[in-house]
C-alpha cells in the first residue's frame, strides 16, 4: 500500500526514509525460503515519529533491519533522505530491546564510546557524555557500571548513547519492551521531550498499540506473516506536548486505538493460528 500520509518539514525535503517495493525472504534450513515482508511501500518524512504495528512475527524488525541497512531486500529498494542505501545506514541510530551496554565500561564511557570511536578527544567526549547523562536525568550516576543501574537507568543510558552521535534518523524496535509498566511511561515521556527539541524522523516499532498511539504522528499496520504487507496507515491527531499517562483518556485517543485495533485484531489472531 502507497502511503500518502506525512509531515515533510519542507515540501521539497527527501523523505527520512523511503521504502519502495521492499521483500526480504529469509533462507530456511534444507531449502526453500520465508518470505516476510512483500513489496511493501513506505515513506517517512524527515522529522515524522512513526510506529509500527503488528502480530508477533510479522516482520517489524527485518522492517527495521532493511532501513538499518542489516538485512538486504530479495527486491525493491530503500532510500535515506534521497540517497539510495547500500550497505550500512550511516544516517541512523539505533536503539534494540536488548541491553547494549558494555559491561566494562562506566555509564559515562558508554555514553561517550561513539565519540571516541569517531576519533573526538577524550576530555571532551567525557564532558559531552556527562551533558548528555545529564539530559537523561542521570547527571549523579556517571560513574556507575550498568550491573548498578536499574532497567530503566540503562535505557536512559542507551538512549544518550545513541542520541551524542545526533543520528539523522532513530530506528526503535521495542527498545521499552523489557521495561515495567510505569517505567515505559516515563521513558515515553522522556523519548518525546528529547525528540521534540530536534524533532528527528523516527521509526518506532512496538507491540503495545497504547505505546504506538502515544508516542507517534503515525501508525503504520502489518499483516500476519508470511508475505506481510501494510494494512493500514493512520495519522495520530493528538495535540503536542503529550503526557503519555494523560494523552491516552482523550476520546480522540479511544477512537484511534478502536479503529486501529479492528484491523489488528484479525492479524493477530492468524499469527496465533486462531483465524477469528
Ligand atoms: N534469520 C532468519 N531466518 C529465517 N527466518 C527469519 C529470520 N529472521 C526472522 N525470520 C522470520 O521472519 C519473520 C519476521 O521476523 P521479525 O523478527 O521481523 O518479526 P517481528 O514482527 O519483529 O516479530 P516480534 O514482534 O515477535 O519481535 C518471522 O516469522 C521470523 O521467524
Amino acid at each position: 500500500m502507497q502511503s500518502t500520509v506525512g509531515s515533510a518539514r519542507s515540501e521539497n525535503a527527501p523523505p527520512a526514509i523511503a521504502f519502495s517495493g521492499i521483500s526480504v525472504a529469509y533462507p530456511l534450513k534444507g531449502g526453500g525460503r520465508y518470505v516476510a515482508l512483500s513489496e511493501t511501500d513506505l515513506v517517512i518524512a524527515d522529522g515524522e515519529f512513526t510506529a509500527i504495528v503488528g502480530p508477533t512475527g510479522c516482520g517489524k524488525s527485518t522492517l527495521l533491519n532493511v532501513a538499518a541497512g542489516l538485512v538486504p531486500a530479495a527486491s525493491g529498494g530503500c532510500a535515506v533522505f534521497g540517497r539510495p542505501l547500500a550497505g550500512l545506514n550511516r544516517d541512523a541510530g539505533y536503539l534494540f530491546q536488548a541491553d547494549s551496554l558494555m559491561p566494562w565500561k562506566t555509564a559515562r564511557d558508554n555514553v561517550a564510546v561513539g565519540l571516541s570511536v569517531r576519533g573526538v578527544a577524550k576530555m571532551e567526549a567525557r564532558d559531552r557524555a556527562q551533558a548528555w547523562l545529564t539530559r537523561v536525568g542521570l547527571a549523579p550516576m556517571g560513574d556507575r557500571y550498568p550491573h548498578q543501574l536499574s532497567g530503566g537507568q540503562k535505557k536512559r543510558v542507551a538512549l544518550a548513547q545513541m542520541l551524542i552521535l545526533e543520528p539523522k534518523l532513530l530506528l526503535m524496535d521495542e527498545p521499552f519492551g523489557p521495561l515495567d509498566a510505569q517505567t515505559r511511561i516515563v521513558m515515553g515521556d522522556l523519548l518525546l521531550s528529547l525528540w521534540s527539541a530536534e524533532r528527528k524522523a523516527v521509526l518506532f516499532v512496538t507491540h503495545d498499540l497504547e505505546e504506538a498511539i502515544a508516542l507517534a504522528d503515525r501508525v503504520v499496520v502489518l499483516s500476519a506473516g508470511p508475505q506481510a504487507r501494510i494494512i493500514a496507515d493512520h495519522r495520530v491527531a493528538l495535540p503536542r506536548p503529550r503526557e503519555l499517562a494523560e494523552s491516552r483518556h482523550e476520546p480522540e485517543f479511544v477512537a484511534l486505538h478502536r479503529a486501529i485495533w479492528a484491523a489488528l485484531k484479525d492479524e493477530v489472531m492468524k499469527a496465533y493460528g486462531d483465524v477469528v
